[in-house]
């Protein structure tokens, strides 16, 4: 029988700092979102970062976190739910950190007697710390747990036509009547991680990612995210001249791809930038970086900058037109389980 796991990032149990210490223990140690040896990032993470961010991140929690619980966690689970309502196979979810885990997914669907798993990162752009973590961290379990059971992985789909046509509708809905600039938002990552995935060695993090055609291009963020920008651009039929592409939530002191969303934010208005509308889509789901980072501190740099309207564009979420989307891709994916 066949089943599909939609996984996406996780967050910590509660805003306990004791929870959200655990769950960065977790994320950070990860050697693809902190890719130094075992050593320096235990302590870099452990010896540093652990020691103060849990108590600042638990307050920012705060913030967005619901009767409900986390707003990611909440809206993936309602993105379950509607497409239960709309495919014949059971669908359960799964977060990469944190519970429920990838672990705890696959269980729930072995228990239904699934043994062949659709498993849909929920990333559009692909990355070491996006895609790639996921599937590591599902095919670790599968061989340790499950082995009998074969999982097909939904790729990347930054650049398909339907995912475009329903952010560039989703956008349209919500944009504001006047603006002066829709700024796209992507979460960052460090350069090198950039270097470290391209299988070419060829991509230099300049003209090279938006170039036309590339081999580095299947691993390349950079590359993905302005893809995304540009398809969504035409489709609105905007000008480039009145979009801005930017990477926010940076970490640490090494170099991440730039321009900055906060730079950017505090300096747009001073070039004209009165009116802005922001979307961030690299989360398909609205969560701490989205509701916290950008509508309130994204906001607050942009009014400190002298801008004067902030629209925040809300993630797809559990938007009906983004379900039919989550749907096709979960069944290009059930239907190559007949062709093996
Ligand atoms: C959308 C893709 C994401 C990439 C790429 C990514 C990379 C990345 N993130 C960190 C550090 C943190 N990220 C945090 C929160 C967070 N990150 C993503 C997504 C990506 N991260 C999401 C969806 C969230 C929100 C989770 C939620 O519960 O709402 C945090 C935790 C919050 C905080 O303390 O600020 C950290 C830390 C690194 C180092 C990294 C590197 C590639
Ligand atoms: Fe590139
Ligand atoms: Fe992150």
């Amino acid at each position: 029988m066949k089943g599909i796991l939609l996984v996406n990032l996780g967050s910590p149990k509660s805003t306990a700092v004791n929870d959200v210490k655990e769950y960065l223990d977790e994320f950070l140690m990860d050697e693809r979102v902190i890719d130094y040896r075992w050593i320096f990032r235990a302590l870099l993470v452990r010896g540093i970062i652990l020691k103060t961010r849990p108590a600042n991140s638990a307050e920012a929690y705060k913030t967005v976190w619901t009767d409900e619980g986390s707003p990611l966690i909440v809206i993936t689970e309602k993105i379950q739910k509607k497409l239960q309502k709309l495919v014949d196979v059971p669908v359960e979810i799964g977060m990469r950190y944190a519970e429920p885990s990838i672990e705890t997914g696959i269980r729930k669907l072995t228990e239904k007697g699934v043994s062949e798993i659709v498993l849909f990162p929920l990333y559009p752009q692909y990355a070491m710390s996006t895609t790639e973590t996921v599937i590591e961290k599902a095919e670790e379990v599968r061989k340790a747990k499950f082995p009998n059971v074969k999982i097909n992985y939904i790729q990347p789909f930054y650049d398909r036509d339907i995912y475009i046509n329903c952010l560039a509708e989703s956008i349209k809905e919500k944009l504001p009547e006047n603006f002066d600039a829709l700024q796209f938002s992507y979460h960052g990552v460090p350069e090198r991680h950039i270097y470290k995935t391209d299988p070419t060695k060829t991509c230099n993090l300049n003209d090279c990612c938006s170039r036309e055609s590339n081999p580095s291009h299947k691993f390349c963020y950079r590359h993905q995210c302005f893809t995304t920008t540009n398809l969504v651009i035409e489709k609105l039929n905007l000008p480039k001249e009145k979009t801005i592409v930017s990477f926010q939530s940076r970490l640490g002191k090494d170099k991440w791809i730039e321009p900055y969303t906060d730079e950017t934010l505090e300096t747009i208005p001073k070039k004209g930038v009165k009116n802005l509308a922001i979307v961030c889509p690299a989360f398909v789901s609205d969560c701490l970086e989205t509701l916290e980072e950008i509508s309130v501190e994204g906001k607050e740099q942009f009014l400190h900058g002298g801008g004067e309207n902030f629209h925040y564009i809300p993630c797809l979420n559990d938007e009906d037109r983004w379900i039919e989307v989550v749907k096709t891709l979960c069944e290009e994916k059930l239907n190559e389980f007949y062709l093996v």
